[in-house]
């Protein structure tokens, strides 16, 4: 049997992607995704992603994703900008803004195709109670903001956001100095993230302008992540650093991250680019 897939990436976040519409059930297992994004051994990326049938009425696909390590997050925000570009390149040549609803683990997010080929995605509504993330570092029904957390033999202050999967941030001087090889795995397996959580950490260049990196749960180092960058701007806006609307430069580029004061839901845009397509067989 050979199954066809298509490698896009937003900012370098790279991602394989599988046209699963004939099943329900992704047709590739955890372990086939671990090896299908080794960089040596395989094709090389950050993730699997799986356009499957909804099971809403309300949504037009659903999507399933498997990070390098096999396991399996809630969203993902740059996936899901590559997802919407996958399902317009498989459709009839493009009617912009062509907008889609995608059904996650973490509810219906909504992407649409701008006319410069930029995505902007409904993200949500971001959610900040201890329970929410998770996390034990506080009460359940309590906001975890600037809480000092010991990593690495360091205190640091930490903020927790959830766009749908876990996030830990943290606002510094001077984001190249963070040895995030060595730091990230201590946040992401910390015993008081029962899911495990993304790192992020951030510097306000201006309260417009952001400089991010991240460690992501299940992917390591990666060169830009959706939902960290959103999961920043609340973080950033909630403690006074931010405005409501910023650029957040990452290694990979920059996304503009909205968080609505009239809704309450965050917008994400940025591209999302196809690289190639190829067999397995
Ligand atoms: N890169 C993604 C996030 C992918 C999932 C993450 N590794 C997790 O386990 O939560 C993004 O762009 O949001």
């Amino acid at each position: 049997m050979t199954i066809e897939f298509t490698k896009y990436h937003g900012l370098g976040n790279d991602f394989i992607l599988i046209d699963n519409r004939q099943s329900s059930e992704p047709i590739l297992t955890d372990v086939q995704a671990v090896q299908l994004c080794d960089r040596h051994f395989g094709i090389g990326a950050d993730g699997v992603i799986f356009a499957l049938p909804a099971t809403s009425p309300d949504a037009d696909y659903k999507m399933r994703i498997f990070n390098s390590d096999g396991s399996e997050p809630e969203m993902c925000g740059n996936g899901i900008r590559c997802l919407a570009r996958f399902l317009a390149d498989l459709q009839a040549p493009s009617r912009t803004p062509q907008t889609y609803h995608i059904e996650t683990l973490a509810g219906m997010i909504t992407p649409q195709i701008q006319a410069d080929g930029q995505v902007t995605v409904d993200m949500g509504v971001p959610r900040l109670t201890a329970a929410e993330i998770p996390t034990t570092l506080m009460e359940e029904d309590c906001r975890v903001i600037i809480q000092p957390l010991e990593v690495a033999g360091q205190t640091w202050k930490v903020t927790c956001v959830n766009m749908g999967n876990p996030h830990c941030i943290t606002f510094v001087n001077n984001v190249a100095e963070i040895a995030l090889e060595s730091i990230g795995p201590q946040f992401e397996h910390h015993p008081i993230f029962p899911q495990r959580t993304n790192v992020e950490f951030v510097q306000v260049v201006a309260p417009d302008y952001l400089k991010m990196r991240v460690w992501e749960r299940g992917a390591g180092i990666t060169l830009a992540c959706g939902t960290g960058a959103c999961a920043a701007l609340v973080a950033g806006f909630i403690i006074g650093r931010c405005e409501r609307k910023a650029t957040i430069e990452l290694p990979g580029g920059s996304l503009v991250i909205e968080w609505s004061e009239s809704n309450e839901r965050i917008y994400m845009t940025g591209p999302a680019q196809r690289v190639f397509t190829g067999k397995l067989s």
